[in-house]
């Protein structure tokens, strides 16, 4: 088994993951509808600015996925008391019992997911103190934590790198600050709005990150009193306040889920009708998938996907931050774009090693070859590098079945999308990891008429 596998195995098996292989029998269009959740990458940390609140927190359209587990346990190792609302997919979150919680047990939840980075400026701002385990989250590059550790740095932070992990004090408190992030990045825009609403002071944030999920903890943030202004040009202004409330929210919706089983109605030749989808987010995504040649019509209670007919025609796109084409985005795409005819190219200019997935795609039969030069107009921070990072796909090609373990997330997911449209039975196994970010995906293959067996089920 390949290194990225094996991560990938380990991860799924610390979250405690079953019915860890399918068998598929490709080849037939998904049809029909599927709900789209709250987003991973905003749930998770919604849960974490529960820990700013004095009084309990009300979070609704909770996916069932793996992150949440993860961020629930540590939340209720550090004494946040998680229970289920009254409506489906609803969590509320009581911090009441925080100052007096024990930190043990946290290291069990070590390298499952990224989000115990950001419970450092909750936890320093209540507890004067924080320890955060090794991450984990996708392997899909080197994943440094250094702006968060510079920012947390910046608010008065002392830092100490212990063997199993990092451990924080501000024996000062935390004070607001300047920060200027040398790449827009999520987590670290995250980083610094969790820490600065309860920072003593004003804090000024350039090059931030301004993806859809941060403006919607954005709004999280204001519900439960903070003031935090987003101006022109990627700056946010945030005044600390003394204290917040719990707040209540209805979670924005998956993007990422939600493109990726677009890409699957494109690739199966199938037409899927994605509930709670909504078009503000998606705008760069349905740009690229209509010139593709897939086709969507857009209804007030989510986005209609399939493929009208004829020939799927190539295109050369570019990942980037936020408004622009985004990575999580582009290897349910990759598998679509096999099935054009011409020479699709991928420029990857967020993760240094996000093709790793490929590999798979090629022994069912893909024409995709892998450069480490920056194939397209923006050179990257990792032109000349040697980071492998453009990909050169060649199509249609007809894919084959093959037996396949999964490598992480969204990679996982583009192996079940060409599974699903190879002819022949596919063997996937470690599919478990793709419940870090899409609840119940196994019922939605059913619901969609996908062939398949999990199992020892
Ligand atoms: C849980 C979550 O929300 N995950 C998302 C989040 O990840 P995440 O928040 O980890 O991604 P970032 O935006 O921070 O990373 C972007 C780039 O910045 C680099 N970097 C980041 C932090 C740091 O301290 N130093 C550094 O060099 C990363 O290596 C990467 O090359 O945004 C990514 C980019 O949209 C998405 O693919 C992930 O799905
Ligand atoms: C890379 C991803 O997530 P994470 O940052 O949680 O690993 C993803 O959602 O594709």
């Amino acid at each position: 088994m390949n290194p990225l596998a094996q991560d990938a195995r380990a991860a799924g098996a610390r979250v405690g993951l079953t019915g860890d292989t399918i068998t598929i029998n490709g080849g037939q269009p998904l049809k029909g509808r599927i709900e789209v959740k709250g987003a991973k990458n905003l749930v998770t940390k919604a849960m974490v600015a529960a820990l700013l609140g004095e009084t309990p927190s009300i979070l609704r359209d909770v996916p069932d996925i793996s992150d949440v587990r993860v961020v629930r346990g540590l939340l209720e190792v550090h004494g946040v008391k998680v229970a289920l609302g009254a409506e489906p997919g609803e969590l509320i979150l009581d911090p009441k019992d925080v100052e007096s919680a024990h930190m043990v047990d946290i290291d069990a939840h070590a390298g499952s997911s990224r989000i115990p980075i950001l419970f450092c400026g909750p936890l320093l701002h209540r507890l004067g103190e924080a320890f955060i385990p090794d991450l984990g989250g996708c392997r899909i590059g080197d994943r440094p934590i250094d702006f968060h550790l510079e920012v947390l740095a910046k608010f008065g932070a002392v830092i100490e790198k212990l063997p199993s992990g990092i451990r924080m004090t501000a024996p000062e408190g935390l004070v607001g600050t300047k920060i200027e992030l040398p790449y827009p990045s999520v987590g670290a825009t995250e980083q610094v709005l969790l820490t600065a609403v309860r920072a003593t002071g004003k804090t000024e944030l350039t090059g931030a990150a301004i993806e859809p999920e941060i403006m919607d903890l954005i709004n999280i943030l204001q519900k439960m009193g903070a003031i935090i202004s987003v101006d022109t040009d990627r700056v946010i202004r945030i005044e600390g306040v003394d204290s917040l409330t719990g707040y209540t929210h209805r979670a924005l919706f998956d993007r990422n889920e939600a493109a990726s089983w677009a890409a699957a109605a494109l690739a199966t030749n199938g037409d899927i009708f994605v509930g709670g989808a909504r078009q503000p987010e998606m705008l760069t995504f349905l740009n690229v998938f209509r010139k593709v040649g897939g086709a969507f019509d857009i209804h007030d209670d989510g986005i209609r996907f399939y493929h009208p007919g004829g020939e799927l025609s190539p295109v050369v796109i570019e990942t980037d931050v936020h408004p622009g084409f985004m990575t999580d985005w582009q290897q349910p795409l990759v598998v679509a774009l096999t099935q054009a005819h011409g020479v699709s190219i991928v420029h990857e200019t967020v993760y240094e090693q996000r093709f790793g997935f490929v590999e798979a795609l090629i022994d069912m039969g893909a024409n995709i070859q892998l450069q480490s030069d920056c194939l397209g107009s923006h050179p990257c921070r990792f032109g000349q590098r040697n980071f492998v990072h453009s990909a050169i796909i060649s199509g249609p090609t007809t894919l084959h079945a093959a037996d396949i373990v999964v490598p992480d997330l969204r990679g996982g997911f583009s192996h079940l999308i060409a599974a699903l449209s190879a002819e022949g039975t596919s063997r996937v196994s470690n599919v478990g990891i793709i419940s870090r970010g899409y609840g119940d995906f196994i019922t939605k293959l059913r619901q969609l008429g996908a062939n398949f067996v999990v199992e020892g089920e």
